[in-house]
């Protein structure tokens, strides 16, 4: 009888606390590494983030391609990793194979990382597509378990 408890004594889940709060934390750190550049080329959100109150009426916010290309890029981990951590919860209650777990949360982990270095640095495509597309995949094959296991348990009761 395969182990679903939400424990860390259960590998699975302990196995997916650890990823998940790491591509999390990645996720968090964006923020702050748009902050970064924010400061660096002083380029910020409101005109009430300027020291000193705003140098002139701004109406629109200014528009800077480092801060915007960052902030595309926790747009991205926002649409990827928060569906990871749904599904994986859902996941682990499915009862799947410790291994085969693993390699879907490590795949994820090192896509998500991956697609990261390549829309910061950037390299070229198909780099960035071939990372989205890795954890994308990832999230799919945990969407099919997930309904796989619904699918079964309602024939069965029926
Ligand atoms: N919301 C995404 C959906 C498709 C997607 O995530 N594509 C990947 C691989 S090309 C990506 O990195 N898109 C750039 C982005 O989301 O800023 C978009 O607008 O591009």
């Amino acid at each position: 009888m395969a182990n679903t408890s939400l424990s860390f004594d259960n590998l699975v889940f302990s196995q997916f606390a650890f990823y998940a709060a790491v591509v999390l934390l990645k996720t968090l750190l964006m923020s702050t590494y748009t902050s970064r550049f924010r400061i660096a080329k002083k380029v910020f959100a409101n005109p009430e983030d300027y020291l000193g109150g705003p140098k002139r009426e701004i109406r629109q916010p200014p528009f800077d391609d480092d801060v915007e290309r960052v902030r595309r890029c926790h747009l991205n981990d926002l649409e990827n990793v928060l569906p990871f951590v749904l599904l994986g919860f859902l996941y682990v209650l499915t009862g799947p194979d410790p291994w085969i777990a693993a390699l879907h949360f490590r795949m994820f982990t090192g896509c998500r990382i991956f697609h990261t270095i390549a829309y910061l640095t950037p390299l070229p495509q198909p780099s960035r597509f071939l990372g989205f597309v890795g954890g994308l995949i990832v999230n799919i094959s945990m969407t099919i378990s997930v309904l796989r296991v619904g699918i079964i348990i309602r024939v069965n009761r029926q």
